[in-house]
């Protein structure tokens, strides 16, 4: 889903009356509809909500979802910060079908004394202050009101935007003159903020209000993943399926003392749908691989001293690789000079689709023109400490720039970029490049790649044709199945196979979101 700037949701919204015909009162009315329901939906027990609106468009919004909640019978406060004769156009004229008093606080000496007695009756606040319309910095008597929102202790859901909030900031946003936010329902499509600001802290959804997709357009070039991008990968299987037809993958992983991270990445893959997977790994770590699960097919390699992969083993690997669909590279191999020199004979021969991962990736470090000849498709998935060794910069650097050091990456190495960490980057050489949302903090520990490389190339060898469609499903997944993870065992406590455990509720989930009309960006 396209990510849009303030400046073209603008016109986004004209296209769509001037062009398609839908009035700017009905996307209004339709705004102001989904914020009801936003509300409605995340907190079913609330009886009263305060509506806190400006005297802008976002306040328009907010008195057609007050008319709507007193229509389902909740206790509705409007309390509006403005003149209601300073109102215009579709504000006005929703504020005249309000159909009850509003409050108005207009007053800088009243309005924290106000907006505190309003709380004090309310069990949720929905914030249409300010939405993309803002031009920074707050006036007084909003940042008033945004103070005394954030000081109760009420849930809030924000309209649009988080008042106070930049709509196109590219970069976590915090303040005192931000309201903070507990849910958001944005309209037709997501900005910046929504993707980049971390200023929601639960869910964020996209809901349509009436713009046709061919009336929304953007030159920012960044998508954000929702399950609708990737339905091809969601897709019921045909009845008279085979495992033939879902693909063998080929892992190689793992070396003596790091067998765990071959074992997740290879039962990821097959939990991601994979219809076989071979872990081809050190003879000496073999068993401990094969006992993990009995569904793991497994490929004794030739080994250094030090239990890694040997170069003696290139010649079975290539001979496995030529029945197999995709290969993976990387998961617990180490950066033994042996099998360094393997992993880069591997990506410069492979015929096969790839996914490159963490030790394997270090053996490219100086390399990576190989990624540039290699053969075939090729998708690496750096987290931020390998991406600054893939391209001689600080790790800090990379972070500061995230999207522009992955676009680059993938355009001038021909390969997908997957730059992991908060808020994954997916980039592809086309220069088509996606944001990902799902995912938590917990999901910051050991194997949580591993499972990753895992889900990506059991997709990848179901859909060998399409990598940048299974690299956005598998990052969306994964980070999905790491938020299920952690709804049942808490952030603290989630480890990498509790991800595993987890993939097939997120299918299911990312599934169920196909059928509803609002998009979850999380
Ligand atoms: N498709 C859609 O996205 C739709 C969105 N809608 C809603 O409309 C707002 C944008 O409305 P707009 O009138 O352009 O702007 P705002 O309401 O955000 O604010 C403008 C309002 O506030 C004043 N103002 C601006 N900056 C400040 C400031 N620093 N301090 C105080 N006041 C400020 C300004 O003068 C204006 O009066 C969008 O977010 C959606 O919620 C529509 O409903 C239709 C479809
Ligand atoms: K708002």
């Amino acid at each position: 889903m396209k990510i849009v700037t303030a400046q073209e949701m603008r016109d986004i919204d004209r296209i769509t009356t001037e062009r398609y015909g839908v009035p700017s009162l009905t996307l209004m009315e339709n705004a102001g509809r989904a914020a009801a329901e936003m509300v409605v939906e995340n907190y079913p027990e609330a009886r009263s909500i305060a509506v806190v609106c400006g005297k802008g468009n976002n306040g328009g919004d907010g008195f057609v979802a007050a008319r709507h909640l007193h229509k389902m019978d909740r206790g509705v406060e409007v309390l509006l910060l403005a003149d209601p004769e300073g109102l215009r156009g579709d504000a006005a004229e929703m504020y005249r079908q309000l159909g009850f008093a509003a409050t108005i606080v207009k007053s800088e000496e009243t309005i924290s004394s106000n907006l505190q007695r309003a709380f004090a009756e309310a069990d949720v606040i929905l914030d249409a202050v300010l939405g993309t319309g803002f031009k920074p910095p707050v006036s007084p008597l909003y940042a008033k009101a945004i103070a005394a929102m954030n000081a109760s202790k009420l849930p809030i859901v924000a309209v649009d935007v988080p008042s106070g909030a930049d709509s196109d900031g590219m970069q976590p946003q915090s303040g005192e003159a931000i309201a903070r936010a507990d849910a958001a329902v944005t309209f037709t499509a997501p900005k910046p903020v929504h993707v980049f600001g971390d200023l929601v802290r639960g869910k964020t959804v996209v809901a349509p209000i009436g713009s046709p997709d061919e009336a929304i357009v953007s030159n920012l070039g960044l998508n954000v993943i929702t399950p609708a991008d990737y339905a091809a990968v969601l897709a019921a299987r045909p009845l008279n399926s085979n495992k033939g037809m879902y693909g063998h993958a080929l892992i190689v992983a793992g070396s003596f003392g790091k067998s765990g991270a071959a074992a997740m990445a290879g039962m990821a893959c097959l939990r991601a749908g994979a219809g076989l997977a071979t872990v081809a790994t050190p003879k000496s770590v073999l068993t401990s691989v094969a006992s993990y699960a009995p569904e793991l097919m497994t490929e004794s390699l030739a080994e250094t001293a030090d239990g890694t992969i040997c170069e003696a083993a290139i010649w079975a690997i290539q001979e496995l690789a030529k029945k197999m669909t995709v290969l993976a590279i990387g998961p617990g191999l180490t950066q033994n000079a042996e099998t360094i020199q393997v992993v880069r004979e591997l990506v410069r021969a492979s015929e096969k689709p790839m996914v490159i991962d963490a030790d394997g990736l270090n053996a490219l470090v100086d390399q990576t023109e190989v990624l540039k000849d290699a053969k075939a498709a090729t998708i690496i998935t750096p987290h931020p400490g390998e991406m600054s060794r893939l391209c001689g910069i600080s790790t800090k650097e990379v972070q500061a720039d995230r999207v522009g050091i992955a676009k680059n990456f993938a355009a001038s190495r021909y390969t997908i970029v997957v730059l992991k960490g908060d808020k994954t980057v997916i980039a592809a050489p086309s220069g088509e490049t996606w944001i990902n949302c799902t995912g938590n903090p917990g999901m910051a520990t050991g194997g949580t790649g591993d499972v990753l490389t895992g889900i990506l190339t059991g997709l990848l060898a179901q859909h060998p044709q399409d990598p940048l469609l299974c690299a956005i499903a598998a990052v969306h997944l994964h980070g999905m199945a790491g938020d299920l993870g952690r709804d049942r065992v808490g952030e603290i406590s989630l480890i990498a196979t509790d991800l595993i455990h987890a993939l097939s509720g997120a299918f299911e989930r990312a599934k169920k979101s196909l059928q509803k009309p609002w998009v979850p960006l999380n």
